[in-house]
């Protein structure tokens, strides 16, 4: 099967420090979709991957903050659809990284530390590497791909669901399934394949009392301070146990099953997968199947930060006079956004059957490049337009993650181990190549 894999294969090894280089001109792109003066900058990445792509030989169109490209017209040939992001969460030194954020720094594990490694450079540049690898050694390219890349996704992903709704009977108009590359694999040995996310329904709380900040031994005891007001709602919302004490919404959920249940057993998984991932062992539940569950099919509810509260070091002693904090619940079948909230921003759960031609493609393409089955899993985070795609295409979406759990995506000293990105870049590879052989069925 897929008898080609081994040159690609062989390609993908010999150009892996040219496939570094890539991702360290990209990572030292500060891409910060959610700081408004990085904006040029998330422009400017979208203009490095569109010239990438264009020396690629791929067809490119740049629209505001998204790119897409078109790489084979061959009506013979599968087309498929993938997406990724090439913006990024913030990241500064002084937040306690041990090293340059934005500059690509491979250790002597192999393990490459920067902002956009794992999320979501390094899955993004895989599918053009994967281009250029079938090009250089010979291998015909097996299927059409279409490329959707985003420079919004770590900001609510603006505009993007209409965007793709018009497209959908244009540009993507002949994808016969869609692939996504922007999660993690539960641990740091299996790969897997992923089925569902957690939907994330976004708040923010202000609070305000006084016409401007306040001297805290002037107006101390004889001011309403909103601080104190807003640390209270916060602290109601959800107890240490990380229960959710907002009346109603555990009704919402829809009910573990006895098939569901027994799903969890199998799962390669173990507590010290997550001590390692959270770098300490706070976790809420002692035992792997709450813990999954908890993860997969329940909700949660996060405190973020507040806005207009003093956050520098030393003694200020003011009395802010607004302040706003910012929570999220990440949400579970069956809980409708309307349900849940009156709220800012909203992404919905998307749970979809593995058993697909596009999963089975990829588990074949997994065996292949790791030798070992995948797992079935759910993620806890979220990809809103995982449902957008699979709703406006009427295609079956996969998740086929590149990183593993220690990747700390969002966190400081965000990282992508070599072997991931390089064994990554065959595994795109050689699930398009499986694509091409599966029987259509649907
Ligand atoms: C899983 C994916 N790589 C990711 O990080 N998704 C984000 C989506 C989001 C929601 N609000 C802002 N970004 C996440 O799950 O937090
Ligand atoms: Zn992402
Ligand atoms: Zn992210």
């Amino acid at each position: 099967m897929a008898p080609q894999l081994d040159g690609y294969f062989k390609q993908v090894d010999t150009l892996s420090d040219h496939f570094i280089e890539r991702l360290r001109k990209a990572v030292a792109i500060p891409s910060i979709s959610a700081d408004e003066e990085r904006r040029p900058d998330v422009v400017r990445m979208g203009q490095f991957l569109a010239d990438e792509l264009t020396a690629l030989g791929a067809e490119v169109q740049q629209r505001p903050l998204v790119v897409i490209a078109r790489y084979g017209n061959d009506k013979k040939k599968r087309t498929i659809l993938v997406y990724g992001h090439y913006d990024v969460q913030p990241a500064g030194k002084e937040d306690g990284w041990a090293t340059e954020p934005f500059e690509l720094t491979v250790d002597s594990k192999g393990r490459m530390y920067g902002r956009g490694s794992t999320d979501d450079k390094g899955p993004v540049l895989g599918w053009l590497n994967a281009i250029e690898a079938h090009q250089k050694a010979g291998v015909e390219f097996p299927v059409n791909l279409l490329m959707c890349f985003e420079g919004m996704e770590e900001y609510g992903s603006e505009g993007l669901d209409d965007f793709i709704n018009a497209e959908a009977k244009k540009f993507f108009a002949d994808a016969d399934a869609v692939c996504i590359s922007d999660n993690y694999w539960l641990g740091t040995e299996k790969p897997c394949l992923t089925y569902g996310l957690r939907g994330c329904s976004y708040y923010s709380v202000e609070i305000s009392g006084p016409g401007q900040d306040l001297h805290s031994g002037v107006f101390g005891g004889t001011a309403q301070e909103p601080m104190t007001d807003l640390m209270r709602v916060l602290a109601s919302l959800v107890d240490t146990h990380g229960n959710i004490q907002i009346p109603g919404l555990a009704e919402l959920v829809a009910p573990l099953t006895d098939d569901e249940k027994a799903l969890y057993g199998d799962i390669a998984f173990t507590m010290d997968n997550l001590y390692e991932s959270l770098g300490s062992t706070t976790s809420i539940y002692p035992d792997k199947e709450k813990t999954l569950m908890a993860r997969w099919r329940y909700p949660s509810l996060s405190v973020h930060g507040v806005e207009g509260a003093f956050s520098q070091p030393g003694a200020k002693t003011v009395i802010p006079a607004k302040v706003i904090g910012k929570f999220s619940i990440r949400t579970v079948p069956n809980m409708e956004p309307e349900d849940v909230d009156k709220l800012v921003y909203n992404g919905k759960w998307w749970v979809a059957s593995p058993k697909h031609w596009n999963f089975t493609a990829a588990a074949k393409a997994t065996e292949r490049v790791w030798g070992v089955k995948p797992d079935l899993t759910r993620e806890g985070g979220s990809i809103p337009v995982t449902l957008t795609f699979e709703q406006a295409t009427g295609k079956n979406v996969l998740l086929l993650p590149m990183g593993s759990s220690t990747d700390a995506a969002h966190s400081i000293n965000e990282k992508l181990d070599k072997k991931n990105y390089i064994e990554g870049i065959k595994l795109l590879g050689a699930y398009l190549h499986y694509v091409a052989e599966e029987p259509m069925t649907s």
